[in-house]
Formats: structure tokens, sequence, C-alpha cells
């Protein structure tokens, strides 16, 4: 590692499109009894037009609101509207793209109307529902508005629904635009109680917008409430990883404590490393405030995620090290410091060779004002780029849509479940290349979930399409739960998908990397690595979740509990679903048959020179270091992601038989066969 002092500071150029505009700061104070959280509402700069904003709302059927990040829309005008009986009685949705906001955002607004959360306000994420028949404010991700509008496609019980943080342009809120504004058509056509639809963001581009939601007005509001200057670095940074170290120790030396930091890196692994470097480092330090150094990315279980939201001790100082989950609708209290790297992990997706990857690329502008606007919320706020404003100048605008990069099999699936059989001709806002599309039906088809109508050439979902689309899940594990049944192995099944839909249940240490190592070694198994997850989540439940026994063999004893949680999520949905339970007991087969069942899509053979080949297009890929076959060379492998860094690695696999692939989908088979020897 380089000695971060080597580093310049980042030069003070110039304040950037955060000065303050139209409002003048009140002087509120920021505890968190009941009246000062009044004045401080009323000290928000949306306060003063919120009659204006409820009287264009009640006006038309749909709105757009745009304001700067930390003018109050996110946690204000919900309850604007609330207060003003804009909802009729009924309850109002706000989706947000993030479960760490949703349930952020809700807890604030729960504490600013003086209530418990789960009352008048609650939250809905995937596998956690905090609400009540009570609440009329329900601060939701998108997906799970998604699922509920599978069951009721107009949302009946919705009068308003927010969808927040538009320019995210993720997956589910592209397809929730559609859905909610095919809602609000069958609502008006058939006589029943108006929706109205509000879209808000900080960044996104307004008349797009408006055109999509037939013309709605956009109401624009001024001024931020504290004024955040902007740096950029003098020169572009090659290691962007060390560059925001260096950045961060600059502000440690030098702020008093309780100024906060926030750091914006890519992903879990990088996370975890700046973690470890700023503790090693920070404990030579002298005269400096303690330190609390904090995780945040997707991975971890809410209840950590939700630690970066604690107040600080007044003799120290946090530093939050997150991923992008932490860029929009977010307050984190006492960040006055964000440092951005100007980097992120994106899915991409590339529909001729079928691969979906996920590849740190550069930020856009809107991500980037994003990021700036986490600081100066409660008070003025500093932003380092960590490039230079040229570098900021060639960002493009916005984010491309998700809709537009990634694979598709899950959306229209959820679209086919919600009755749109012709996805092509979904009204998207941004439609998705007919190629992915196209690629999304045939990978359906494939696994039994679609089928073609008998006379003519449209798709429908088969039984077996509509149990997968109650899985909140991708359809490839949905499927496997359900094969299970047949491989008699389903306890086995819902087991292993639970440990990797809450990954990283390893802890691996770099100071004791070789303990960890030894320690993990003994859940390993030579038939894969679904199968070592299988039996970490064996040795957990004999040990009853014991903490002890988790932090002595090095294992995530929070994510471990979170797999529990979500093991009985899904096996209620077995249980609604019919499903008989049963297991295989020790022997491997049942399951890595049922594994190569499902994705059989994602098999690659061991070739003549050594590589591994992907069946479905013939890539070549490596096993990830991280798998429990890293050594081994089997024939045949089957596996649940592809990351790309320096090479495409398969992660997550298991040794299977290539007949177990033939036998689950002989037809594609055979075709793959006919296209390699031809
Ligand atoms: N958890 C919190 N703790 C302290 N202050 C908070 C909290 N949540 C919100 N606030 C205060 O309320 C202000 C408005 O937050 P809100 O999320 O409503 O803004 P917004 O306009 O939606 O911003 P963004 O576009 O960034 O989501 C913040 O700037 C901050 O001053």
């Amino acid at each position: 590692m380089r000695n971060p002092e080597d580093l310049g500071p980042p030069e003070k150029k110039q304040k950037l499109n955060h000065v303050q505009t139209s409002y003048s700061p009140k002087n509120v104070s920021k505890g968190s009894s009941f009246e000062e959280l009044r004045d401080a509402r009323r000290a928000l700069p949306i306060y003063p037009a919120r009659q204006k904003i409820i009287a264009e709302i009640r006006k038309f059927p749909s709105a757009i609101v745009i304001g700067e990040t930390g003018s109050g829309k996110t946690t204000q005008i919900p309850q604007y509207l609330l207060e003003a009986g804009v909802n009729s009685g009924a309850t109002i949705a706000v989706t947000q793209p993030r479960r760490v906001a949703a349930i952020s955002v809700s807890q604030r607004v729960a504490q600013e109307k003086n209530t418990n959360i789960g009352g008048l306000v609650g939250y809905c994420v995937r596998f956690e529902d905090v609400t009540s028949p009570a609440t009329k404010l329900k601060f939701m991700t998108d997906g799970m508005l998604l699922r509920e509008a599978i069951l009721d496609p107009t949302l009946t019980r919705y009068s308003i629904i927010i969808l927040d943080e538009a320019h995210e342009r993720t997956i589910n809120t592209d397809v929730l635009f559609g859905v909610v504004k095919a809602a609000q058509r069958r609502r008006l056509k058939t006589g029943q109680k108006l929706l109205k639809i509000i879209v808000m963001s900080a960044t996104m581009d307004v008349d797009h917008f408006s055109e999509y939601f037939n013309k709605a007005p956009v109401l624009y509001l001024e001024g931020r409430q504290y004024p955040i200057q902007v740096m950029h670095t003098k020169e572009p940074q090659s290691d962007y990883l060390f560059a925001s170290l260096v950045t961060f120790f600059q502000i440690h030396k030098e702020a008093p404590a309780g100024e906060d930091v926030l750091i914006f890196l890519t992903g879990q692994e990088e996370i975890e490393s700046g973690v470890k470097i700023i503790n090693d480092m920070a404990r030579n330090l002298k005269d400096v405030p303690e330190l609390m150094v904090i995780p945040l990315y997707a991975a971890l279980p809410s209840q950590t995620q939700i630690k970066a939201f604690a107040k600080t001790p007044p003799s120290c100082r946090k530093v939050v090290v997150a991923t992008n989950i932490a860029e929009t609708s977010i307050t984190i209290p006492g960040i006055k410091f964000v440092i951005d790297s100007g980097m992120v992990k994106a899915k991409l997706y590339n529909p001729h060779s079928g691969l979906d990857l996920l590849k740190v690329v550069t930020a856009s502008k809107a991500q980037v004002l994003q990021r700036t606007g986490r600081a100066g919320r409660e008070s003025p706020g500093v932003c380092y780029r960590l490039f230079t404003e040229s570098e900021f100048q060639s960002m493009s605008t916005n984010t491309v849509p998700e809709i537009q990069r990634c694979n598709l099999a899950s959306v229209v699936l959820q679209l086919m479940a919600l009755g749109i059989s012709d996805v092509l001709t979904f009204d998207f806002m941004d439609k998705p290349a007919p190629e992915s599309i196209n690629s999304a039906l045939e990978e359906l088809v494939m696994l039994g979930a679609l089928e073609r109508q008998s006379n003519s050439d449209m798709l429908k979902l088969t039984p077996l399409g509509k149990q997968m689309a109650a899985f909140p899940l991708d359809p490839r594990f949905a499927k496997v739960i359900l094969l299970a049944k047949e491989y008699e192995c389903l306890e086995e099944i819902l087991s292993i998908i639970s440990v990797l839909s809450v990954d990283s249940v390893l802890v691996t240490l770099s100071s004791k990397r070789k303990e960890c190592q030894q320690s993990h070694q003994k859940f390993m198994s030579s038939d894969g690595d679904h199968i070592t997850l299988l039996n970490i989540y064996r040795a957990y439940k004999s040990v009853n979740g014991n903490k002890s026994w988790c932090f002595d063999n090095f294992i995530n004893a929070r994510n471990m509990h979170t797999a529990q949680e979500v093991r009985k999520q899904l096996r209620e949905i077995c249980e609604r679903n019919g499903m008989t339970f049963s297991s295989c007991g020790r022997d491997s087969t049942p399951i890595r048959r049922c594994l190569a069942a499902g994705f059989f899509l994602n098999a690659a053979e061991l070739s003549k020179d050594g590589d591994f080949i992907t069946m479905a297009n013939r890539t070549k890929v490596s096993i990830h270091p991280s798998s429990s076959l890293f050594q081994c060379k089997p024939a045949c492998v089957v596996y649940t992601e592809l990351v790309k860094t320096t090479k495409c690695y398969m992660r997550t696999l298991s040794v299977v038989d290539p007949d177990w692939l033939y036998e689950a989908a002989p037809t594609y088979f055979k075709r793959k066969k006919a296209a390699v020897i031809s």
C-alpha cells in the first residue's frame, strides 16, 4: 500500500451547483423532541411552498416535483398530503429504489409524526413488512409495490403513489411507471376513485417525465437549506481508493470531532478493505478524535445498515464507507463531508452473449449530484470529488436506465404475471432493446415459465410460471425451489437459497487470513459452493445460531440470522403453494441434480486446454478464487453468478454430471450441440 501522505490535497476550486439560491437557513435546534422536530420541519426550504404544492397536487391527476437534494421532498410531501387530507383517508405509498432509504426515511417521518414505526407510518421491503391496518404513509421499495400490483393491478388500497428518486431508473421503477400509469387509466375508465401519481427527484429530465405522464405539470422547488462547497482534484486520480483514504485522513486530522464523513466506493470487497485500512492507520494517529468506521452496502442486513444512522458520540468521528445505496434519499446524521470516488458498480447485460456482468464504471452527473447532496443536510457541507472538473463535465448527464442494460427475465415474468402478455408493446418510458426482451422471453420459455398459445404466436404464463412469479427471486432460483419437491430436497434448497440471498456469510479478515481459511475449510465441500453453504447453515442451526460459535468460526452471525429469516418467508410461500417439504439427508446428489435442472443455462464445461467454457455461448470463464472448487478441475459445473474483474469469473458453483443437464433440457442441449458441430 502506498503512503496516503504522498498525495497532495484536492484543490479547493470553487462552489459548484450547490450554492445557496433563494433560501436563508434558520437557526434551528437539531435535537429530536417533537417540538424541535416540528421547528426543523418548518425550517426546511419546502415549507413556504407547502400550500402551493398541496393545491397543485389536488388539481392534477399526476405531477412531477423537482427540488434540490435535502429540500424536504421525501419526508415532507407525503406528510403535507396526509395532513391536508388529499389522500381521502386511503394509504399513500412512497416508493424508494433502495431498502435502506425506505427504512431510514420512514423512521424519520414516524419520529416527526411522533408515532411508532408500523402505526401511522410504516415501511415494507423484501422480507420485512412493518405496517399495520393503521398505516397511512407507507414507504416501500419499488419492487414491493410491483409485487402488490400482481395481486391487485389497480392498486386499490392507495389513493396517492409517490415515485421518489425517479432519476435512478432501476428496472423496478421503470416497470412501476408503466404499471402505475395503467392503474390510473383503468381506475378512470371503470369509475373507481382517482389514483394520483407524483414523481419526484432532484436530478431528472423533467420534460421526458412530464411527457410520459400525460403532460403532467412540473413543480419546481427552489433553494436548499445549507450550502455545499464542492471541490475537484487538480489532476485525474489513477487509484480512487487510495485517493479517498488520503482525503479522509486530511479531514480526520483537521476537522473537529462530530464532523462525520461519508465515502462513496463501489462494492463490498473494496469497502471492507477500505474499512480495514482506515482502522489500521487510525490506530497510529495521535491528537485526532476517536473513530467509528462503518461499512454500508446492500448485502448487509437491514439492522446492520441502520447502524450508520446512529448519532455519533460527541468525542468521536463517524466515517461511513458506502456504495451507491447511500446515494439518494437518505440523511445520515452528522455527515459534514462527502468523498466521492466518481465510480459505481453497474450491472451490464449483453443480450447476444446472455451474460449479466457486474463492472465498475464512471458514475453519471445525476449520481454525482445526489452524492454531493448527502452533505449539507444538517449544516453547511463539503464534497470532495476525486476527479477533475473537466472529468465531471464529460460524465453522462443521466444514468442509462437499468432496463436497457440488464437481464429482463425477472421483469418479464412479473409483467406476464400482471396479465401483460405482449411485453414488447408495454408502455415503457424508454423501451429496452427488443433483443433483450426476446432473450428474456426465450429464457422463460426454456425454464418452462412461458409457453406458446395453441393457435397463435403469443406467449402465455404456464402454471409453473405463475408459481415462479410468487417468489421474490430471480426466475432461475424460483424454478430450483419448485423443482426441489421432485428431487425431494426442498429443505436443503431453501437453506442454500436463503444463504445465497444474504451473501457473504464467511468473514475473511486480512489480519487473520490463514486462521479464517483454516476455520472455513471444515465447511468446504468438494461438490461445490452450494453444498458448502448448506454445511454452514446446518452447522449454524446445530448450535442454535450461537454468536460466539459464529465468532470463533469466522461466520457472519448477522447475515446468518437474516438468512434464517429469509428462509422462513420462502418456506411460507412454499406452504401457500401447497408444496410438500422433503429432505435428502446427507446425500448431496439430489441437490446438485436440482441445481443442474434449474441452472442448466448457467453451465460450463472444462475444455481440453484446461479452461472453462460456458455451454450457453462458448465464453471462456474461470473459477473465482473464493470458490471451494478453485483448486479443482471438475468436468462440468453450474454457477449462480458471473463477475467480471480482470477475468470473467464464475462465483458460487457446483459440480454436476453433464447427463443431468441434458435430462433437464434435452431440446436446448441438442440445439447447442448441433450449433457447436456446425
Ligand atoms: N434522519 C434524519 N436525521 C436528521 N435530519 C434529517 C433526517 N432525515 C431528514 N432530515 C432533514 O430533513 C431534510 C430533508 O430531507 P428529505 O429527505 O425530505 O429531502 P429531499 O428533498 O427528499 O432530499 P433528496 O432529494 O436528497 O432525497 C434533510 O436535509 C435533513 O435536514
